[in-house]
């Protein structure tokens, strides 16, 4: 057997419930072979004759080579270290990331994506420049860096207007990286954490759009978001990989909901251009970014990018796109 083989490390779809999916085409171990977990998995190339793709589990703590089952060849290397990243300073995470690297330039192996450009996403403040340089300023909420011991000055400074919503400046990677605050007034201002950014908070009717990359395929699903929100006093703290808080939470005695027909939308011509836009200016092939459309002035505005999601609402389309995706990646050419 020749060997089409694309690799996968920690936290990819490789894992978990995709398995059974990646195993569609036929499960088997190379009979030699005793190390990590192989799946391979039947797909038809572009000149139609049928290959095999194998995905291989590695652990990036470890060189790669002993991994690998005899004689085998990565032709794409995929992970989601935005932690090492992070940290890459560390001597544990630099070793981790290294060794990808490593196996990667040694071998002529894809890395999917490289560390250096995830490493933009992993920044709040540089995923606002990057942003504002592909999309333009009028598709970014307008935002400031606010420093420890930082106040209302700041705001003025920056044109803020209230309310504004607070994140820290660490994107991703962290505990605390998805802590949010929204602040109502100069009060709310008061013991921020350090290192977070302030950013413009954008009424939206309660309407996420989340949008998932893969390769050049894109996809676009609602979710219900945080309410309009018109004066207030202080600030709402949340998580905002927990439940959103509703409109009760920020103290409104009535809320009127946006109705169904009066709901933004978003054009996928728009949300195709900003994808491809992204996808340029970061560097990155498989990411995710957050929409909102203002119910003020209708402007488009990405708010948020992410590296590697879980792309949850469109699971049954992952393991086929991500097959597409690695063939023209990996240059997967030796026929089955
Ligand atoms: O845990 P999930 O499935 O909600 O996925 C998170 C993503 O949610 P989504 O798939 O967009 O709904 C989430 O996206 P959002 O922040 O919700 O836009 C992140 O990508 C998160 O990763 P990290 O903490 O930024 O490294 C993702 O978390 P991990 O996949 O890193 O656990
Ligand atoms: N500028 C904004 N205006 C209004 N709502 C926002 C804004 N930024 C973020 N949000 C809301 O807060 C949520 C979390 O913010 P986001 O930047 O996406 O952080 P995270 O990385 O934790 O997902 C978004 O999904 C959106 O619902
Ligand atoms: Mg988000």
């Amino acid at each position: 057997m020749t060997e089409s083989v694309t690799e996968s490390s920690e936290g990819t779809p490789s894992e978990g419930s995709e398995e059974d999916d990646m195993s569609e085409g036929s499960a088997q171990t190379d009979e030699s072979w005793e190390g990590g977990q192989v799946w391979e998995t039947g797909v038809q190339g572009k000149d139609r004759k049928e290959r095999i793709l194998k995905f291989i589990n590695i652990d990036p703590s470890y060189p790669i080579p002993p991994q690998l089952p005899p004689n085998t060849h990565l032709h794409c290397l995929i992970h989601k270290l935005t932690e090492d990243i992070l940290t890459s300073s560390s001597p544990i995470s630099s070793s981790r990331l290294s060794n990808l690297e490593t196996y990667c330039s040694q071998n002529k192996t894809t890395l999917i994506d490289p560390p250096s450009s995830v490493a933009h996403l992993m920044n709040r403040d540089t995923i606002q420049k990057k942003l504002t340089k592909c999309l333009g300023r009028e598709k970014v909420p307008k935002w400031i860096v606010f420093e420890e011991g930082g106040g209302e000055e700041d705001v003025e400074e920056g044109g803020l207007e209230y309310p504004i919503i607070c994140k820290p400046l660490d994107a991703a990677g962290t505990p605390g990286s998805h802590r949010m605050s929204i602040i109502m007034s100069p009060s709310g201002l008061v013991s921020l954490p350090p290192r977070s950014i302030l950013q413009s908070y954008i009424n939206h009717s309660s309407l996420l759009f989340k949008t998932y990359v893969l390769g050049s395929n894109v996809r676009v699903f609602t979710r219900k978001s945080l309410p309009n929100i018109k004066g207030g006093e202080g600030r709402l703290e949340f998580d905002s990989q927990k439940e959103y808080p509703g409109w009760k939470d920020f103290g409104m005695d009535s809320y009127e909901e946006v109705k169904e027909e009066d709901k933004p939308i978003l054009e996928r011509g728009v949300y195709e251009e900003i994808a491809e836009r992204i996808r340029e200016e970061f560097g990155v092939s498989l990411f995710g970014f957050d929409v909102v459309v203002g119910s003020g002035d209708g402007e488009v505005r990405v708010v948020d990018v992410n590296y590697f999601p879980s792309y949850k609402e469109m699971l049954g389309e992952v393991p086929g796109l991500l097959r597409e995706f690695l063939e023209e990646k990996g240059e997967v050419a030796e026929p089955y």
